[in-house]
């Protein structure tokens, strides 16, 4: 039966609403099927059963995984046509609870398992994979702080495939080419150690120590075994999140980045690009006037602060101007240099011009602060109150507010408070998507602060680059291109990031940067990408960038 793969045109009729069309005809397995079944009644049917499931996004999850094993390509073609309904279902925040009760709703193997026992002999764990020399790209978390749900151990797994199955959609890598990981070094959930279908390994995380040892083993082995393979490390705790990024990312033989450090911080600048510029317009005041307080000072916290400050040396501040923009609550409160026993990661953005009583009360802290935007990456629930976030609108005629903590149900605060609180003058992102909301007869619409945005792109330009790393210019350059990728229309819908249903093109823009500043950098090895210039860069990746087959006629 003739095939053809789905061109950019086709899947961007499909984004349209077109669905599967023309209609397709019966698949080759004549006599095992049905005779009236084709992919466009299967299209339908998947659809149809999907929504029959109602508001239980669990339910809708497990479909969705089993459709994903048994058609692959009728997943992403669904998938890619319906973002915005199915993102939220295989990703934040439905992703969240398939971890929680990831060892009591599992099925079939889709990753590597990795554990502690194995240590001395990981290499042999990780050619079991069965399509070893196809591996381009791998998502591995070690469970130990999925989203912001805590150490999940081996119940983390479902991110690392969620976070592929994006790659897929959004940046077409070619699902053989990607590489679920688990890493399982124990677990210091008793939730988890006491569940009897717990999956994971019935013990305790391992020492800081036995963990080095064991990373250490791993990242030779993935080099050896999967030699072109780009490696994102995903929702490990804090410490360890720097701790492995700092150790490998300029020495291990493969690459490697950071999601949750580096991704979220390219996406964030990029929207708080849009947001200040916004903000600034309706204020009249200078960019370089900015002042940002994160509540949050984990990996994401910081990983965000660093790269905004980008935003700050851009307009031409020198570093320590940019950092005097940030300033940093955690649990205890404002984080100052006098502080005793601060950890590592908060000392660089420690202020050292309050002197005054410690200042814990979020109201206190914007009063003192008078921040022009709000950041949140604290886990919190509810945190920015409607005291919170009225003051931020009292100081500001749009005051940037972005509550970016997963899963919804940790949001900071909600879209619809954040309109209502606000009088409609909010310029909104979160990390977990809501749904647009009409206020006063007009209509509203958030934007998603995720990484999504841009690590399949990182990805993709990484891999086509052949990169021997991701430096900080590839993700800040990632992070630029998807502020620029705004369309005229986008903007005059007051959006700072581009509509999800355009995430392929976006990533295509974002891989094209990243190739670029990857030969600029000279960490690039395809060496006959660097005769191209931007625009055949950017047709190279749409080209190598893999579409679901359907049956078209
Ligand atoms: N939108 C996106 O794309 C992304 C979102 N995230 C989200 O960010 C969140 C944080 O992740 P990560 O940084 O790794 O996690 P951590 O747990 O390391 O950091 C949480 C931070 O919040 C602080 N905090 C906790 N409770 C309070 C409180 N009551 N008041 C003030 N601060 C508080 C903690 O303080 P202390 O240091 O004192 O413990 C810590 O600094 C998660 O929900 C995660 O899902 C992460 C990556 C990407
Ligand atoms: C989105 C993401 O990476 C997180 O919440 O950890
Ligand atoms: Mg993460």
């Amino acid at each position: 039966m003739p095939t053809r793969i789905l061109t950019p045109e086709y899947v961007n009729g499909i984004f349209k609403g077109l669905k599967i069309s023309p209609e397709p005809k019966a698949e080759p397995a004549h006599g095992l099927t049905p005779p009236a079944l084709n992919k466009s009644i299967q299209y339908k049917r998947c659809m149809l059963q999907l929504r029959s499931k109602g508001d239980r996004p669990l339910e809708k999850y497990i479909f969705l995984s089993s459709l994903k094993q048994y058609d692959e390509e009728m997943f992403y073609a669904i998938l890619m046509a319906n973002m915005p309904e199915i993102c939220p279902l295989i990703y934040t925040p439905t992703v969240g609870d398939a971890c929680l009760n990831f060892s009591h709703i599992y099925r079939k193997p889709e990753g590597l398992y990795v554990s502690i026992e194995d240590k001395g002999s990981i290499k042999n764990v990780l050619r079991v994979w069965p399509h070893k020399d196809k591996a381009r790209i791998t998502v591995v978390t070690d469970g130990s702080r999925i989203l912001g749900l805590g150490d999940l151990g081996v119940n983390g797994m479902p991110i690392s495939i969620g976070k592929l199955s994006l790659y897929i959609a959004g940046a077409g890598f070619k699902p053989e080419s990607t590489l679920p990981i688990c890493l399982d070094l124990g677990t210091n959930n008793a939730k988890n150690l006491d569940d009897p279908l717990y999956l994971g390994l019935r013990r305790k995380r391992v020492d800081d120590k036995e963990m080095d040892e064991f990373m250490d083993e791993f990242m030779h082995a993935m080099a050896e075994v999967f030699p072109n393979i780009l490696v994102q490390f995903e929702d490990f705790s804090t410490d360890h999140a720097f701790h492995y990024l700092e150790r490998y990312q300029n020495t291990a033989k493969v690459p490697v980045f950071n999601d949750d450090i580096q991704g979220t911080g390219a996406v964030v600048l990029s929207g708080f690009v849009n947001a200040a510029k916004l903000s600034s317009e309706a204020s009249g005041r200078d960019l370089t006037d900015h002042r940002v307080l994160f509540l949050g000072a984990g990996s994401a916290g910081v990983g965000v602060a660093k790269q905004v400050m980008s935003f700050f040396t851009l307009q031409g501040l020198s570093e320590e101007e940019a950092k005097s923009r940030i300033w940093f609550i955690d649990s205890q409160g404002m984080i100052t240099a006098d502080r005793p026993k601060l950890q590592a990661h908060k000392i660089y953005f420690a202020r050292k011009d309050y002197s005054g009583p410690p200042l814990k009360n979020l109201l206190d802290i914007i009063d003192y602060v008078k921040p022009t935007a709000l950041v949140g990456l604290s886990t919190m629930r509810g945190a920015f109150t409607k005291e919170a976030v009225e003051k931020m609108a009292e100081l500001n005629p749009r005051p940037i507010i972005f509550p970016l903590s997963n899963p919804v149900s940790l949001s900071e605060c909600e879209f619809k408070d954040a309109i209502e609180w606000t009088d409609g003058k909010v310029i909104f992102a979160s990390g977990s998507p809501f749904l647009p909301y009409t206020y006063k007869g007009k209509e509203y619409y958030p934007g998603q602060g995720n990484n999504m945005y841009v690590f399949p792109g990182i990805g993709f330009g990484g891999v086509l680059s052949k990169c021997k790393h991701v430096t900080p210019s590839m993700v800040e350059n990632a992070s630029l291109a998807l502020a620029e990728s705004l369309t005229q229309e986008e903007r005059d819908m007051g959006l700072i990031y581009p509509k999800l249903t355009r995430v392929r093109e976006v990533s295509m823009q974002i891989a094209a940067r990243v190739i670029h500043v990857a030969q600029e950098e000279h960490v690039d090895r395809n060496a006959p990408l660097r005769h191209m210039d931007d625009e055949h860069l950017l047709e190279f990746a749409r080209k190598r960038s893999w579409y679901p087959r359907v049956p078209s006629s």
